[in-house]
């Protein structure tokens, strides 16, 4: 028999076993903390007059609320203005770490956690943010909890969690040039649907996962939420190990040894069951785009929106003619052909350096199309100086792109960077539910070099496309 990955790290981290129904009662290894879901849970514990259990387990940083621009201003917007600031006064109140907007560390949270080093195989990592699953890539079991949860984590470390079910993603095969792991999450949520995931831990493998860059696993993690599953996982490898070493909270000399001697084991055993599997040809994926409400209605590029006039099953055909009205899109349609008004580089999914540079490397000598905006925003301040250090700020302000600071910016509608109603995206984020951007805002989820292309060009568009 044997066990899979998140078994491991699962039975590795039971401080109380349940009992029949009772929850397992987990040891978290790392809080990651931002100023949305965090004001209540600091609260309750005030109320308690309760401490943060480790304060040096816990690391906070601004990234929802804040601007992108002028940073050193104080925010304009009451609401944000507000959350930041109840962080800022929370963390020094209860002794947490923080990174502040124009901190050197400041960025969105799940940038910051792997940058830092603090993202390691093996552990268990928290944070009210759904899209915690990002750090599943390292071979960590990471997920996103309630505001409840986060109060029960800063108060005790630990967390009551109900076992979960295994689903294997198998990726066989080597993607071709300008298919992306964004193509791949993609592929995988179209196949198994946002509710496919329900309930499991999904594990990344095959030949197409090893050949992947620490980054680029750190994307399909990301998404694994927009399948609707718990987490994502990755085994870790010489690739998570390089990535790790050096860094600010990697272990180091004899314990860095003994730490990559315990990480090696972290992979699932021949011959462990997973609960279901799931195999993907990446030889046969091209770029792909969305062009409904929900992450799963996407396609390859080079096909057309579906038309409702073809769909023979009624609730599905509603559900299509209700993205597509929503969107402003005629059924029949080639994507190729759809304008979009604005293009935004970024997010927790695509803000790191390898997007930029994938971008930038697109964007070179080019320019943006006229009528189009473009917005790169890196997704952490590190991410911001590096681009810096490689000119790549230069190549996008060349192009007529804007040069940003570090948060989630256009990702969600929290902050001043917003769609206008009825305006169309080309976007690196996550999620393209209605007004996710902005209020009646219009998203195409895309990888970055298909965001780069489709700045150029003004619509919906690969590399490939370009003179
Ligand atoms: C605001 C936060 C709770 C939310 C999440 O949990 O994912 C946000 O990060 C998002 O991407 O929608
Ligand atoms: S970048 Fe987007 S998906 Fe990521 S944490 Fe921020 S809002 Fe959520």
């Amino acid at each position: 028999m044997g066990n899979t990955l998140a078994e491991k790290v699962w039975e590795g981290h039971i401080v109380r076993r349940g009992e029949g129904h009772e929850p397992d009662l987990l040891y978290i290894d790392l809080h990651l903390v931002h100023e949305v879901t965090s004001p209540q849970a600091f609260e309750g514990l005030r109320l308690a007059g309760r401490p943060v259990r480790r304060p040096d387990l816990t690391i906070a940083t601004e990234d929802h609320n804040v601007p992108t621009t002028g940073i050193d201003l104080p925010i304009a917007d009451p609401v944000s203005r507000t959350q930041v600031d109840t962080l800022r006064r929370n963390c020094e109140e209860f002794g947490v770490r923080l990174h502040p907007m124009g901190d050197a560390e400041q960025g969105i949270v799940h940038v910051v956690g792997p940058q830092l080093g603090l993202t390691q195989p093996g552990t268990t990592v928290v944070c009210g943010d759904s899209h915690t699953s990002t750090h599943g890539a390292f071979g960590a079991l990471a997920f996103g909890i309630g505001t409840s949860e986060v109060e029960h984590v800063l108060a005790t470390q630990t967390l009551p969690l109900r076992p979960f079910k295994t689903m294997a993603v198998n990726v066989e095969g080597t993607l071709r040039p300008g298919v992306t792991s964004k193509d791949v999450i993609l592929a995988v949520i179209a196949k198994i649907g946002t509710g496919g995931g329900q309930g499991y831990v999904l594990e990344y493998r095959g030949e197409a996962i090893r050949q992947l860059s620490m980054e680029a696993r750190m994307t399909i993690c990301n998404m694994s939420i927009e399948a609707g599953a718990r987490a994502g996982m990755i085994a870790p490898d010489e690739t998570t190990f390089e990535y790790l070493k050096g860094r600010p909270h990697a272990p180091e000399g004899a314990d860095w040894d003994a730490a990559v001697e315990y990480w090696k084991t972290l992979r699932t055993d021949e011959g462990a069951e997973f609960d279901a599997e799931v195999t993907i040809d990446a030889d046969a994926l091209t770029p792909f785009v969305t062009w409904g409400t929900n992450p799963g209605q996407g396609l390859p590029l080079g096909e057309r929106i579906p038309d409702p006039a073809d769909i023979g099953d009624d609730a599905e055909r509603y559900a299509v003619e209700k993205a597509l009205d929503y969107m402003g899109l005629e059924g029949g349609t080639p994507l190729r052909e759809v304008a979009v008004d604005t293009v935004f580089l970024g997010s927790c999914t695509n803000g790191r350096i390898e997007d930029l540079r994938a971008a930038a490397g697109v964007l070179d000598g080019r320019k943006v199309a006229q009528d189009v905006r473009m917005l790169v925003v890196p997704g952490s301040m590190k991410v911001r100086l590096q681009a810096e250090t490689e000119g790549l700020d230069e190549v996008f302000t060349a192009a007529g792109a804007e040069w940003r600071s570090a948060g989630c910016s256009m990702c969600l509608g929290m902050n001043p960077d917003q769609l206008a109603p009825g305006e169309r995206s080309a976007s690196t984020s996550n999620r393209n539910f209605e007004g996710r951007q902005g209020k009646g805002g219009r998203t195409h989820l895309v990888s970055p070099l298909v965001a780069a292309a489709t700045a150029v060009r003004g619509t919906l568009s690969s590399p490939e496309d370009l003179d």
